[in-house]
């Protein structure tokens, strides 16, 4: 199945399944060394829930993440997702349908920003509002005011963020996809390099969206994000590949 219209193969409130995934690398340069990361996975984020993912360095965290927003493909099994009134597997989904997945479903934060170069930070964030169809005032409004939240100087906003701080980058980074109001979204250490201040206010963000109904699945190294957004754990340990 690449898009289903029918619904009943997840489960009610259920908004992303992974079943018997299986990701291993191959290394070409290295003499075709082959690395098992995981194998034989299942799990399954429902509405209202943010599950981190577990698991020491090496487990297979970002793998499986980027898995889920397809941008890994995995060698085996499926990722369902429910988009509008379809199920769409992202694994044997066409190019095309996997983006029409991410401009509207499924939102990614990574840990670092990769944007078009020369287009000023606030055109980013309001851009995602605008192609959805939001009027320009109200999207740059909204876009303004994330930005406020995320102490990003109003001073820099005409700018473009490549010469930004690492903090500063990651805060516009998350501003482009916490504009919209994802039903599901893939956080990928979004804290990793904030001071205590801006990782309070990112982890407001995603405690808000996920009481509004976001399926959140996550990496938080940070102890204290963990107990403060985390409603369920997934440990990779045990689905090492044998
Ligand atoms: N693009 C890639 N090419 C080859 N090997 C990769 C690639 N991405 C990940 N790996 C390997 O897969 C394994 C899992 O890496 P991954 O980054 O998913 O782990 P992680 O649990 O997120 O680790 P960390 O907590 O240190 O970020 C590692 O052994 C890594 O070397």
């Amino acid at each position: 199945m690449t898009t289903s219209p029918d619904t009943r193969v997840l489960e009610a409130g259920v908004m992303m399944k992974a079943e018997g995934l299986a990701k291993s690398f191959v290394l070409h340069n290295q003499g075709g060394v082959r690395l098992d990361v995981f194998s034989g996975l299942d799990l399954e984020v429902g509405r209202g829930e943010c599950l981190i993912l577990a698991g020491p360095s090496g487990a297979g965290k970002s793998s499986l993440l980027r898995s889920l927003y397809a941008n890994y493909k995995p060698q085996a099994g499926s990722v369902l997702v429910r988009h509008d009134n379809t199920v769409v597997d992202l694994c044997s989904a066409e190019p095309y349908e996997i983006l029409e997945v991410r401009r509207r479903t499924l939102g990614y934060v990574s840990q670092f920003l990769r944007v078009i170069p020369r287009v000023p930070t606030i055109d980013l964030v309001v851009e995602p509002l605008t192609v959805r169809g939001v009027d320009p005032a109200e999207a740059r409004e909204r876009a303004g005011t994330l930005l406020a939240r995320l102490r990003i100087p109003e001073a820099l906003w005409g700018l473009p963020p490549a010469t930004f701080s690492g903090g500063e980058q990651q805060r516009v980074n998350i501003a482009m996809t916490f504009v919209q109001d994802y039903p599901i979204l893939l956080l990928d250490e979004p804290t990793a390099s904030l001071d205590l201040e801006n990782r309070r206010t990112v982890t407001d963000l995603i405690d808000e969206a996920r009481r509004r109904g976001a399926a959140i699945v996550g990496i938080f190294h940070d102890a204290e994000v963990r107990a403060a957004v985390g409603t369920r754990s997934y440990d990779l340990t045990e689905r090492k590949a044998a």
